[in-house]
């Protein structure tokens, strides 16, 4: 079977072969349990200015949907937290599962989400995100648990667009959208050094997650599962449980911005 994805054949349990970093030292997803991080006082505030006229448009790339940011200038970008400098806004996508007692990457205390986003930032001391994505201070992702209950009117703009995009390769213009809106009142967070949870899983991430999660119904949920992985004219799988379990800690320190 050509190319990693998520089903028995291609999925996480298949990509050391390909990718011997699999079994790193800093690999995410983890399992965050609140009571083992370490409070650090010394954790900035998160800084997060985004520029909706950056919006590019909405990709289905075959493992998830992204909306990517124009990032050739200053304009949205994640400064303070645990990072020193600015990370520039690169794209947003989630994780998702079949049913509504999975789909998310990080879990708290082992419990699974139905979904995570990830906001996916790209440190500018590097010329670019390429550049940039295999120094281990080159990204920084904001991770955001989604929580089943009423209706998120913010991301209801992004899954309005997803029937523009069912197959894998498949874009569509987006403008105008402000991924702030899609964040939780609370910018406490948990931040942990980390990897891309997709090949080729760069040691590069510092991952910063959000402990508050944002709604989502069983409705929007659904909109999501009708995604494909799959191209046009392919037999079709519907897009879901995109998501690589918890990676063992080796030894690696949780910190927490709150009490
Ligand atoms: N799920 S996540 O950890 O937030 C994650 C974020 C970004 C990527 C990515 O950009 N992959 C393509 C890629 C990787 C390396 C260099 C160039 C690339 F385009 C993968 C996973
Ligand atoms: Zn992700």
């Amino acid at each position: 079977s050509h190319g990693w994805g998520y089903a028995p054949t291609n999925g996480p349990d298949t990509w050391a072969a390909d990718f011997p970093v699999a079994n790193g030292t800093r690999q995410s997803p983890i399992n965050i349990i609140p009571k083992e991080a370490h409070y650090d006082p010394s954790l900035k505030a998160l800084k997060i200015s985004y520029d909706p006229s950056n919006t590019k448009g909405i990709l289905n790339n075959g493992h998830s949907f992204q909306v990517d940011f124009v990032d050739d200038t200053d304009s949205s970008t994640l400064t303070g937290g645990p990072i020193s400098g600015v990370y520039r806004l690169r794209q947003f996508h989630f994780h998702w599962g079949g049913s509504d007692s999975r789909g998310s990457e990080h879990t708290l205390n082992g419990i699974k989400f139905p979904c995570e986003l990830h906001l996916v930032h790209w440190n500018t001391k590097y010329p670019s995100f390429g550049e940039a994505a295999d120094k281990p201070d080159g990204l920084a992702v904001v991770g955001v648990f989604l929580k089943i209950g009423a209706a998120n009117p913010r991301l209801q703009k992004v899954l309005d667009a997803l029937d523009a995009i069912k197959n894998k390769g498949k874009q569509t213009t987006f403008a105008n959208f402000d991924p702030r809106t899609l964040l939780p009142g609370s910018l406490d967070y948990w931040t942990y050094d980390g990897s891309l949870t997709t090949p080729p899983l760069l040691e590069s991430v510092t991952w910063i997650v959000l402990k508050e999660p944002i709604s989502v119904n069983p409705a929007q949920m659904a909109k999501f599962r009708s995604l494909l992985f799959t191209g046009d004219g392919e037999a079709p799988c519907y897009m879901v449980d995109n998501y690589r379990p918890p990676q063992p800690l080796k030894g690696r320190l949780v910190r927490a911005s709150f009490k």
